[in-house]
């Protein structure tokens, strides 16, 4: 491995130092006990290329332009050369699958290649996506397919820019290499490229880190832990410090991790979007948004839908469950934290946290989306019944929302909202209860008698115009795998401003077109990974 400086970056690895780990660990191995991390090393690829990054981590991060486009960038961020100051890593954590415990899981294919010190002191972890086997690597090859890493590293950052919580993406780097996935769509293995994104997060750690040491009945190891993440992630609420605090402090560390979640769901519910694999290892502790597998945008109206073909059956991943299941994720951690606490009752006024952060962040949600000053219990009722119109009458979410703005209340009309429905005859015959709900509408919103301009605005702000739906993801990877990396920097330019009107770029505001209505989901053709 080269050392070397090609970007300037200081580093303070606190997860390292101060928590235990196996420092001699190489890959291939399976269970490791008592050691929340191994050491390992990214294998290096044939021939790392820039193929994109985002310009606002970079500036966050303190790296330069210039840094960006010589090749060392390139190589660092594909696992062949150190910074000073890194000492990559994967993470040991376990988590339940679908419901059920799956036991040990850990990094399989992201190695953390240490905890960058931004100018403004933020800690940013940075971590390498499909870098190579690590010791939780199990039988699989430890990287990444570059239309998996283009899905992670364009919704990563469309997801931060619609104002959802969510891990972030500094680059995507080409490795010259091939990577062959016995999952595709024509039922036969196939190389194709491969492609690793370096993603970014405050910290990385999740409901499974916590629930490993639980299953193993390794109390100190869980209480280091729950300790470290408090002292380290949620500084403000560890007030005169963990001397003595114990208890009390646990239940408020705890009761902020449900209420960050319940602002992480409600605003994917705000925005359309379908995370598709709810697996406690998938559940940030920070309430971000993390794993950008088969993850999928609502484009008719749909509750039941789940963009993951392998939940095809119980569909327990869809997106109107999306609530229910991170509470369910929420009661995991809390039976995992419970032996810390001498009655684990108390654990209940987290989850209660939960409900309540939930119930007031989608009112605001229903407030802003509908053009209302404020969300009364009635407009829950209207936003509800909206709701089963759009699903009964196959209407475009993202559409719909966005072109409420310019129904005239004054003389409310399906005339703006038109070009929402998937379907004529649809239209046609829901007309009367769509144009009865919007006269409803109308009424409620006059009744707050607010500037139109200042409503307008509040709702464009709301309704994002852009999202990024399957397909034009999907073009961009077909566009990708031909060596056309434009398409990508084009989506990823559109999605930096999801709720500007962007003159020129309506070809990526528009309904789903009919060819794509298949792959709508996440077919494996663009999400094995
Ligand atoms: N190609 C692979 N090689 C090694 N391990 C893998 C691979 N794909 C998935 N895994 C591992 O399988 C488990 C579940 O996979 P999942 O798809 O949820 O995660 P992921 O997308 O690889 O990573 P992350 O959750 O870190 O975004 C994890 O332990 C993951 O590291």
């Amino acid at each position: 491995m080269r050392h070397g400086a090609p970007v300037n970056l200081h580093f303070d690895n606190r997860f390292l130092r101060e928590l235990p780990g196996d420092p001699e660990t190489g890959p291939r191995v399976r269970q490791v006990e008592g050691a929340l991390w191994s050491r390992v090393a990214p294998t290096p690829v044939a021939a790392p290329r820039l193929l994109a990054h985002s310009a606002e981590m970079a500036r966050t991060l303190g790296i330069g332009e210039a840094e960006i486009h010589a090749q060392r960038f390139a190589d660092v961020f594909a696992g062949n050369a150190l910074v000073p100051g890194m000492e990559p890593y994967a993470a040991n954590y376990g988590g339940h699958q679908f419901g059920h415990w799956a036991g040990q899981l850990g990094d399989g294919r992201a190695i953390s290649l240490g905890e960058a010190i931004a100018h403004g002191g933020e800690r940013w972890e940075l971590q390498l996506k499909g870098a190579g086997p690590t010791p939780y690597s199990r039988t699989a090859d430890g990287r990444a397919v570059l239309r998996s890493s283009i899905r992670e590293f364009l919704c990563s950052e469309a997801m931060h820019h619609l104002g959802v919580p969510t891990t972030r993406a500094l680059s995507l780097v080409a490795t010259g290499e091939a990577v062959v996935r016995d999952m595709f769509y024509d039922g036969h293995p196939r190389p194709e490229p491969g492609a690793i994104v370096c993603r970014v997060a405050p910290s990385f750690l999740r409901v499974g880190n916590f629930e490993l040491p639980y299953a193993r009945n390794d109390l100190p190891l869980l209480r280091q832990l729950v300790e470290f993440c408090i002292r380290r992630d949620f500084t403000h609420i560890e007030g005169g410090g963990l001397e003595g605090a114990g208890e009390a402090l646990y239940a408020a560390w705890f009761a902020e991790v449900c209420t960050r979640t319940a602002v992480m769901v409600a605003h994917w519910m705000r925005v359309g979007f379908v995370h598709g694999v709810m697996n406690t290892d998938n559940m940030s502790i920070l309430g971000l948004t993390i794993d950008y597998g088969p993850y999928g945008w609502i484009d008719n109206y749909d509750p039941d839908w789940t963009p993951n073909t392998t939940d095809a059956q119980g569909r327990r991943y869809r997106f109107g469950w999306q609530p229910k299941i991170a509470y369910w994720n929420l009661t995991r951690l809390a039976h995992a934290i419970s032996p810390l606490f001498a009655d684990p009752q108390v654990l209940n006024a987290g989850l209660q946290a939960y409900a309540d952060a939930y119930t007031r962040e989608d009112r605001d949600s229903i407030a802003r989306k509908l053009g209302l000053a404020a969300c009364r219990d009635a407009d829950v009722e209207l936003a509800k019944e909206l709701h089963v119109l759009l699903a009964d009458a196959e209407v475009d979410m993202t559409l719909f929302f966005r072109a409420l703005a310019d129904v005239d209340v004054a003389v409310p009309t399906l005339a703006p909202v038109a070009h929402a429905f998937y379907d004529d005859d649809k239209r046609e015959a829901s007309a009367p209860a769509f144009g009865d709900w919007l006269a409803r509408h109308a009424a409620r919103v006059r009744e707050d008698a607010v500037d139109p301009a200042a409503r307008r605005q509040r709702m464009n702000a709301a309704n994002p115009k852009y999202v990024l739906r399957n397909y034009l993801a999907q073009q961009a990877i077909d566009r990708a795998e031909q060596g056309d990396i434009a398409g990508v920097h084009e989506l990823l330019e559109v999605m930096r401003r999801p709720y500007d009107e962007q003159p020129g770029r309506e070809a990526f505001a528009q309904p789903r077109p009919d060819w794509a209505r298949q792959k709508a989901g996440c077919s494996m053709l663009s999400c094995s990974s």
